[in-house]
Parts: structure tokens; C-alpha cells; sequence
């Protein structure tokens, strides 16, 4: 038996000695590459955090002492410490969550993966074990020094700093990346702080891209790293978190278990908040990852062990690319339209963009509200910029979106990546928010593309609009092949219509990715003799008021959206048919107002109606059941 093998939960650490911890170590980094070799996820983030998390529960004493991963796609590691072993079916339905569920374990404690939250937590849990009485109970937050870059981590340090009794414990896991190095205006600076070959080609790459990244978070990320080569003429980082009323532990080799676990238990000491500055190296102890110096395999799929080559390729999925590529070929003709991406240059697809023209895009780090309201700067100023950010992560910014950019009518285009379902990322990932959020935007304008084709047009059109704000919002995965029109309602594109025998006829409005899945029911409908109209709005805010018309015609309106269907497109329908007196019959269908364990896209799409199959027999039920209820008056007229 191996050592992991050995290790069902923390206590079994405690009795390692330290030639053994170095031996779990190997294993451990040995079995993240086997095992996510197989099934894609963050192998570079967890190899960079083996050491830590060993330290952390031999040190602390989980689940009495609270141990929370910010982000928590770092936490394999945790999870292996923990107990479970079986990452056969990491991410898919059925296996491991690729982040902490609480499901899972009782270690397990942030589930959502959505960036810079763990220290907010950790101050509420602070507050809580010194109401109760609980002073024993340790509270320690791990969070990158991507996620370092976000507004809540200040907002906590502010309140967990002026606990000087409630002592949290912060441990940044300082590996110099988000995906991309997390820089903060210091390229030139950071030149001098890294010498290895693989982060100057890391940093060339970076510095023709983003040559003029914003300050972020400047005086704390100069402090981190500066102090990393001892620079002398950098503010040493205790000065700034002393000034918070915090102490600071570092910075400690984070790859050093022993000087891990020394650091931790005299940070424990103390009594009061501190920071330990841990630095690690992202995809330690796995070439591939380590030189990769796009994102040092953050994420991904399955790749090949022996050379971290990836078998599905890591150009990302289609939408983003045909998005990328759309982008270049507009900012070769608009000199005022701008990216923003909030660190996730690559993953958004705006590395092109940023290639072709380096002094028009902004990377903000991870701060998404500060993305929107700086956009709304830009656009004040002259520019037209669009704000790239997967569809999820806009939930931050409502207020940004709705009271900078809509109130002020700026015309910022929102790119919305990975909506509607995504799966594999469970709950917090599902981009089926922003559908409903951005209807109640007074002025904001939504383009769902159906196809490439299509994202090439609506996004042009975005960018078109000078008097307020635009969304387009397309999903996670290989484009949809084109679909033509073979006619047009207004503004809108008519995709199919099937004449029936019955009488009855559907109107199926499909909103962007269910064009396709809707003219393969708009056959199945029309099969059972039912005449079929498919329409594809294209713009789902506002209305086209075309829209009137066509349901007066129909039997039945059917809206198909892969958002979630509480307040969005199907909602919107029903109350402009409503204002307009047209009572046309109305059926929903979209994601179901819950949080979806995590599976494929595939397997969720199937298991919540939105495929060509369902759709058909729903539609088809409930026209059966309309037309039996209009024969109803006149048979039972023939029975009295
Ligand atoms: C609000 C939000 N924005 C963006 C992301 C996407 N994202 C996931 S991990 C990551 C980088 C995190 O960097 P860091 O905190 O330094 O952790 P590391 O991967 O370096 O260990 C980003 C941007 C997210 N999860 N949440
Ligand atoms: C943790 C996080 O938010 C991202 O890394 C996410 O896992 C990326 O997912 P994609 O694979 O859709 O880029
Ligand atoms: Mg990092």
C-alpha cells in the first residue's frame, strides 16, 4: 500500500515523520497527474498546493478548525487528505465535485467557485466561534494571489484586521498567476523578480500582450512579490498589513512543508489575524505544466501524462474562438472599440485582440465589478469597449451593469462566455443567470446568436449601438453549425416552417443555442401533423414586436432558452403578449431555477427537457391537450 493510500483523513498525517511527508508529496503529485490526465481539471493549481494543504492539516485540526479554499479549485489536494481517493470520475456526474461540496466531506466548506469570497467567510466564522464561545476553533482562509486581486478580499481584510481578537488566519498562496501572470503594472518589474527561462517567456508573451496592465491591487502585489528577491528597495509587505493591524508571516517557501508547518503554528500563536505569505510555483513537479506559459495547465481536459500534451486540444471551445476572431477583425476597423477580460485573457478568447493591438486591452485581474465600471469610464471617454467575462461571473457586477452603464446609457458590450449550462464546473459555473439579470436593465440591449455566423453579426451590431449598453451571451463548447433562414418576421429569422394537417400550428421561438436542437423538433412536431413555425429573435431585448403577428397565427407559443426560466426570455414573451391582449396558449422551456450538480452539458441538457426529442412531445402534449379542450364546448353541446 502506498502511503496515500494510507491516509484516510488528517490524523493519519500527524503520524508521518518528514522523510515520509516528503514520500506523500511525490505520491501525491504523481496521482494528480495520472488521475487529471484522465479526466481534465486544475492540475497546475493543485500541483503548486501539495505541500501547503499537507502543512495545513497537520497543523490544524479539521473540521473543528475551519479550513477554506478561495475559489476551490485548488483543493484536490484537501479533498486526497480528506479521505477520497477516487478520482476516476473527477467532475462528472456521479464522481468528485472538482471543487469543496459539502456533500462530500465535512471539511468541505465554499462550494461556490467564484473568486475572492474565502476571507469574507472566514471573518463571518471568526465573528461566529468568538459570539459562541468557540475560542478554540482556528479559522484559516487559503486564497491565490489571482484572487488577491478582488474587491471582497480588501473589503474582509478591513473587518478581519480590525478583529484584533478574532484570529484568522490568511494564507496567500502567492504563485504569481491567475491564469496568466498576475500582473498589476509591474511587467518591466517582474523581469527583474523571475529568473527562470520559463516566466521571461511567460512575461515576453505577456508583455506584447498586456503591456499596460492596470495597478492592480499595486501596493500589496509589489509588497508580495517584491520582497520575494529580497529587494530592499521594495515596501516590505509587513509594513502594509501592520498598517491593516495585521501581522505577517513570510515570505515562506511554500514548497518546504516543514517551513510550512513552522510558519503556520507560530501564526496560530499569535492570536490574532495574520497574513503567511506562502511562495509556490503553479504546476510544480510537472514540466508540461511548469513551462506551459499560457496558464501553467490550470484547467483542461484530458491530456497525455507523458508530455501534458492536451487530446482534445486547449484552444478553448469554438464560440470563444469564432468571438476572438470576430474581435480582431472589428478593432482593425474601430480604433475605439477595447477589450477588458478580468483575468482570464485566454479562457475569453481575447489573446488575439490583445496580440493584434496591445494598447487596447485591459486586464483588470479578478475584479469584475471594477471591469464594468472602468468600461463605463472608457466609453465616457470616447471608446466603445467590450467587457469579456464568462456569463456567471457578470452576477457580481449587476449593480456595475445597471446603475454605471445602463443608468449613464454608456455603449459597453458585455461578451458573455460559457452561458447557459456548462456542467463539469457544477452550480456556481452554469451561466443561466444573466438571461434574467439583464432583463431588468432599463436600456440594455441582448443578442443571443443561434451559431458562428450569427455571433460574427450580433456582435458587429453590438458594437454598433452608441446610445446604451449590449450583451451577447453564447455558450461553452464547439460553435453550432450555421443555420440558415428561410425567411424573415421583422427583424427576426424564421428557420423553419412546416405546414400541418390538423390545423394546429406552433410557434417555437428558440433563443441562441436552442435554434439548433428547435428545428430538429420543429420535424418531429411536424410529423405528428402539426404545422411548425421556428423562429430565432436574435435580439431577445427588446422584443421584436413582429412577434404579435406571428402568435395571433399559432395554436401555440413555445419558447426555448438555455438560461434559467425565472425572468427571462420566456418570461419576457409571455408579457408582451399579455401587454398586447394577445392570448395565444404559452409553454416555457429552460433550465429550472436550481442548482444543478455537476455533469456534462450533454447529460444536463437531456435531463431537463432542452433536447430536440423533449421539446417535441412536450410541444405535441400540449397542443393535444389545447385542442381537446376547444372540442370540448361542442361535444359535450352534442352529448346534452
Ligand atoms: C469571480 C471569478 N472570476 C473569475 C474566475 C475564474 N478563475 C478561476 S481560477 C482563476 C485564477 C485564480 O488565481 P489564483 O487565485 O492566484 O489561484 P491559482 O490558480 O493561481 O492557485 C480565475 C480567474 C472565478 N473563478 N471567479
Ligand atoms: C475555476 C474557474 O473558474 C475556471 O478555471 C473554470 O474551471 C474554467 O472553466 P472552462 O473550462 O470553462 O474554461
Ligand atoms: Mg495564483
Amino acid at each position: 500500500m502506498s502511503l496515500l493510500e494510507s491516509i484516510t483523513g488528517p490524523g493519519d498525517l500527524k503520524r508521518l515523520d518528514a522523510a515520509q511527508l516528503s514520500r506523500l508529496a511525490e505520491e501525491i503529485r504523481e496521482f494528480l497527474v495520472q488521475a487529471v490526465s484522465r479526466t481534465g481539471g486544475h492540475l497546475g493549481p493543485n500541483l503548486g498546493a501539495v505541500e501547503l494543504t499537507i502543512a495545513l492539516h497537520r497543523v490544524f485540526d479539521s473540521p473543528h478548525d475551519k479550513i477554506l479554499f478561495d475559489t476551490g479549485h485548488q483543493a484536490y489536494v484537501h479533498k486526497m487528505l480528506t479521505g477520497r481517493h477516487d478520482f476516476e470520475l473527477l467532475r462528472q456526474r456521479g464522481g468528485l465535485s472538482g471543487y469543496p461540496s459539502r456533500a462530500e466531506s465535512e471539511h468541505d466548506i465554499i462550494e461556490n467557485s467564484h473568486a475572492s469570497t474565502a476571507l469574507s467567510y472566514a471573518d463571518g466564522f471568526a465573528k461566529a466561534f468568538q459570539l459562541r464561545g468557540e475560542d478554540d476553533r482556528a479559522v484559516v482562509a487559503v486564497v491565490g494571489d489571482g484572487a488577491l486581486t478582488g474587491g471582497m478580499c480588501w473589503e474582509a481584510l478591513n473587518n478581519i484586521a480590525a478583529g484584533v481578537d478574532r484570529p484568522v488566519i490568511v494564507v496567500v498562496n502567492d504563485n504569481g498567476r491567475s491564469y496568466s501572470p498576475t500582473i498589476g503594472g509591474l511587467a518591466s518589474h517582474l523581469a527583474d523578480l523571475r529568473v527562470t527561462q520559463g516566466y521571461e517567456n511567460a512575461l515576453d508573451l505577456i508583455k506584447k500582450t498586456v503591456p499596460r496592465a492596470p495597478v492592480v491591487g499595486n501596493v500589496a502585489y509589489e509588497a508580495l512579490h517584491g520582497i520575494k528577491k529580497g529587494l530592499k528597495d521594495v515596501l516590505q509587505p509587513q509594513a502594509m498589513f501592520e498598517d491593516l493591524g495585521m501581522k505577517y508571516v513570510g515570505p515562506i517557501d511554500g514548497h518546504d512543508e516543514d517551513a510550512v508547518e513552522r510558519a503556520l503554528r507560530r501564526a496560530r500563536g499569535f492570536g490574532r489575524p495574520v497574513i503567511v505569505h506562502c511562495i509556490t510555483t503553479k504546476g510544480r513537479g510537472y514540466a508540461p505544466a511548469e513551462n506551459d506559459t499560457e496558464d501553467c495547465m490550470h484547467g483542461g481536459g484530458a491530456f497525455d501524462p507523458a508530455t501534458g500534451k492536451f487530446v482534445t486540444g486547449k484552444g478553448g471551445p469554438d464560440w470563444t474562438k469564432v468571438f476572438g476572431e470576430e474581435m480582431v477583425a472589428i478593432g482593425r476597423e474601430r480604433r475605439d472599440v477595447v477589450g477588458i477580460t478580468a483575468a482570464m485573457l485566454y479562457p475569453v478568447g481575447l489573446a488575439p485582440f490583445a496580440e493584434a493591438f496591445p494598447d487596447r486591452i485591459f486586464d483588470v485581474g479578478i475584479a469584475e465589478q471594477h471591469a464594468v465600471t472602468s468600461a463605463t469610464g472608457l466609453a465616457m471617454g470616447g471608446l466603445h469597449p467590450v467587457v469579456a467575462l464568462y456569463a456567471t461571473f457578470l452576477n457580481r457586477a449587476f449593480d456595475q451593469v445597471l446603475m454605471d452603464a445602463a443608468l449613464h446609457r454608456q455603449p459597453v458590450t458585455f461578451a458573455l462566455d460559457r452561458s447557459g449550462v456548462t456542467g463539469s464546473d457544477g452550480a456556481s459555473h452554469n451561466g443561466m443567470w444573466d438571461l434574467s439579470i439583464l432583463q431588468l436593465v432599463p436600456g440594455m440591449r441582448i443578442a443571443v446568436p443561434r451559431d458562428g455566423a450569427r455571433l460574427r453579426e450580433l456582435l458587429r451590431e453590438c458594437v454598433a449601438v452608441s446610445d446604451g449598453p449590449t450583451a451577447i451571451r453564447y455558450p461553452k463548447g464547439p460553435a453550432a453549425a450555421d443555420v440558415e433562414a428561410v425567411g424573415k418576421a421583422g427583424g427576426m429569422d424564421v428557420l423553419a416552417r412546416h405546414d400541418g394537417s390538423n390545423g394546429a400550428r406552433v410557434l417555437l421561438v428558440a433563443a441562441g443555442s436552442m435554434a439548433t436542437p428547435a428545428v430538429e423538433a420543429a420535424e418531429l412536431i411536424a410529423a405528428q401533423g402539426i404545422g411548425v413555425t421556428v423562429v430565432d429573435p436574435r435580439w431577445v431585448k427588446p422584443l421584436d414586436p413582429a412577434l404579435l403577428d406571428l402568435a395571433r397565427e399559432h395554436t401555440l407559443v413555445a419558447v426555448a432558452e438555455d438560461n434559467g426560466r425565472t425572468g427571462a426570455v420566456g418570461d419576457a414573451v409571455a408579457r408582451l403578449l399579455r401587454d398586447a391582449g394577445v392570448d395565444a396558449p404559452l409553454r416555457t422551456f429552460g433550465i429550472p431555477q436550481e442548482f444543478l450538480d455537476h455533469a456534462s452539458r450533454g447529460q444536463i441538457l437531456t435531463d431537463i427537457g432542452l433536447t430536440p426529442q423533449a421539446l417535441a412531445r412536450d410541444v405535441t402534449e400540449s397542443v393535444a391537450r389545447i385542442t381537446a379542450d376547444a372540442d370540448e364546448p361542442a361535444a359535450s353541446k352534442e352529448r346534452s
